[in-house]
């Protein structure tokens, strides 16, 4: 057991995954608080979904450790309070959705069959309906109602959003989030729409090239950072303190993300908290261009990148 059970609901320490083409993960090294929202962003082919199979023990890992509530991931199975709503959703297409519940009693230990239920009828979905038959925001609730019904303490959604219209996507996440607030249950949630999290998740785990770019609280790490902006030419103005971790210079302007709360920009230049997108945009752009990877004080030379 991990001394940091009682605060972590998933954790990794090195932890690395090694297929035939080389690594998908390397020297990841976090910890998920518990009873919170985290969401694992990162572009195609970051490790995102590699490093949920892992955490919910489809994969063992080829180096370090991946713990689920203390306990070492990758040995057995998937942990008996954890869920994973896998991106494709698996559900038996020819199975009405009473069917698929009552599939769902008869293959976990742990099921709320009048949970499970309840979940389903609050999203309108007809029980005697067949699965194939479902608009993809009611397959995505019965998926869902699938992954609670095992009561579990973490649950853990690969992208469970996507294909969804925004008023199904609004819908989903009103639910997971009613869930959470009344089980306080620890949720992992992959997502590409930034804008979907914001106000969502109080966790981030930024993955870029296989290796965690980005770790923490999201409060804090939005009062840790800054956007500057100010006139192009001022590119090359240095900030009394703070580094940079993305500028761009677009026709009229620099715009600048910096890491350190007390960044004083210079005359003229001004600053702003970012939002959680720009927080996570500037990281995004950083990883795709080594070259702009810079954690030199501003000054030095900005990195140019199309609009
Ligand atoms: N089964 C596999 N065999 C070989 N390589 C794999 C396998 N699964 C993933 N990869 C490779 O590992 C890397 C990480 O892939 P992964 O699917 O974990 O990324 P991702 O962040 O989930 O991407 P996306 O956002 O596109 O879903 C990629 O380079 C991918 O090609």
């Amino acid at each position: 057991m991990s001394n940091t059970e009682d605060t972590e609901a998933l954790s990794a320490e090195g932890l690395g995954k090694r297929y035939k083409r080389g690594w998908a993960l390397q020297d990841c090294s976090f910890g998920l608080p518990r009873g919170r929202v985290s969401a694992l962003i990162g572009p195609n082919g970051a490790g995102k979904s590699t490093l949920m199979s892992l955490a919910t023990g489809l994969l063992a890992p080829t180096s370090g450790t991946i713990r689920v509530l203390g306990d070492v991931s990758g040995r057995g199975g998937t942990h008996p309070r954890l869920a994973f709503l896998a991106q494709d959703k698996p559900l038996y297409r020819g199975f009405t959705v009473e069917e698929m519940l009552r599939a769902g009693r008869a293959l976990n230990k742990r099921w709320d069959h009048a949970y499970a239920r309840s979940l389903v009828d609050a999203a309108g979905v007809p029980a005697g309906a067949r699965i194939s038959t479902l608009s993809g925001g009611q397959r995505t609730r019965v998926a869902l109602a699938m992954a609670l019904g095992r009561r579990p303490e973490i649950i853990v959604l690969d992208e469970p959003l996507a294909d969804l219209d925004p008023l199904a996507r609004e819908e989903v996440m009103q639910a997971l989030m009613q869930e959470v607030a009344e089980t306080g249950m620890t949720v992992l949630l992959s997502s590409h729409v930034l804008a979907d999290l914001d106000g969502i998740c109080d966790h981030l785990l930024l993955l870029a090239g296989g290796r965690v770019q980005l770790a923490g609280d999201v409060e804090d790490l939005i009062a840790s950072h800054r956007v500057v902006i100010g006139p192009r030419s001022g590119g090359e103005q240095s900030f009394s303190s703070g580094t940079v971790v993305e500028s761009r210079l677009t026709q009229r302007q620099t715009t600048a993300v910096v890491r350190g709360a007390s960044t004083v920009p210079p005359q003229g230049w001004e600053a702003h908290e970012p939002t959680l997108e720009e927080l996570a945009m500037a990281y995004l752009r950083s990883s795709r261009q080594p070259s702009a990877q810079d954690t030199r004080p501003m000054g030095h030379e900005s990195a140019e990148v199309a609009a």
